[in-house]
């Protein structure tokens, strides 16, 4: 039986697709470069930063980027969280994910960590500026008053993320393990994604 699962991830066949879509053929993997990305996850609420430069510029993400040589992953986005956020904390994985964009030569392997408490003061960076958004669905960014329940913070901006960041960021949020990829175009469109949530117990 051939694998549900694309080229550029390994899981094991206990995997539920949550999402997948677009063109034919997968993208062919030429080169690799392993990435992190880092949550924070508390009261409710989730850390993103807006990032002010390079890659995903203008866009809300977690804290991360490339693995370096010597680093492990795990040390990679303790680093990053810290260097982006001010912040250190006991970070967890979460997921993996795997892109292709077209005019990039290499594909992003990246694991996707969270943390449920920090430590330090949080701080806005040379690139990223940090914000707390709620995780609530009904959150309306208003203030709260006497007589309101909403959250003072405003939802998760998913207009202003990646495109594929609503397919499994919300199985972040709820504790659920996955594995995702998407082929960007160069417009910044998903070509073809396939997203899937796996077994709590799974080594990704
Ligand atoms: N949420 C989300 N994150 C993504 C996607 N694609 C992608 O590369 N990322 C993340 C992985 C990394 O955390 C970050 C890209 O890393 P970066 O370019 O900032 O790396 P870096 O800090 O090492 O780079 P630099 O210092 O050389 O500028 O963006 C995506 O589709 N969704």
């Amino acid at each position: 039986m051939q694998s549900i699962i694309p080229p550029g991830l390994s899981a094991g066949e206990d995997v539920t697709e949550i999402a997948k879509g677009g063109v034919q053929e997968w993208t062919p993997i030429e080169q690799v470069k392993l990435y992190t990305n880092a949550f924070i996850l508390q009261d409710n609420k989730i850390l993103l930063g807006y990032k002010k430069r390079g890659f995903g510029k203008d866009l809300y993400n977690g804290f991360g980027g490339k693995v370096d040589p010597g680093e492990t992953s795990v040390e990679a986005a303790v680093r990053e969280l810290q260097e982006e956020a001010g912040i250190t904390a006991p970070l967890r994985h979460s997921g993996v994910l795997f892109f292709t964009v077209s005019d990039v030569a290499h594909a992003f392997y990246i694991d996707v960590y969270y943390a449920n408490e920090y430590s330090g003061t949080i701080e806005e960076t040379e690139e990223m500026r940090p914000q707390w958004f709620s995780v609530e669905q009904n959150a309306t960014g208003t203030q709260h008053n006497s007589n309101k329940t909403d959250s003072e913070f405003a939802p998760i901006p998913y207009e202003q993320m990646w495109a594929d960041d609503p397919f499994w960021l919300p199985l972040l949020i709820q504790g659920r393990p996955f594995i995702g990829r998407a082929d960007f175009g160069a417009d910044g469109r998903m070509q073809k994604w396939w997203f899937a949530e796996i077994p709590v117990s799974s080594d990704v």
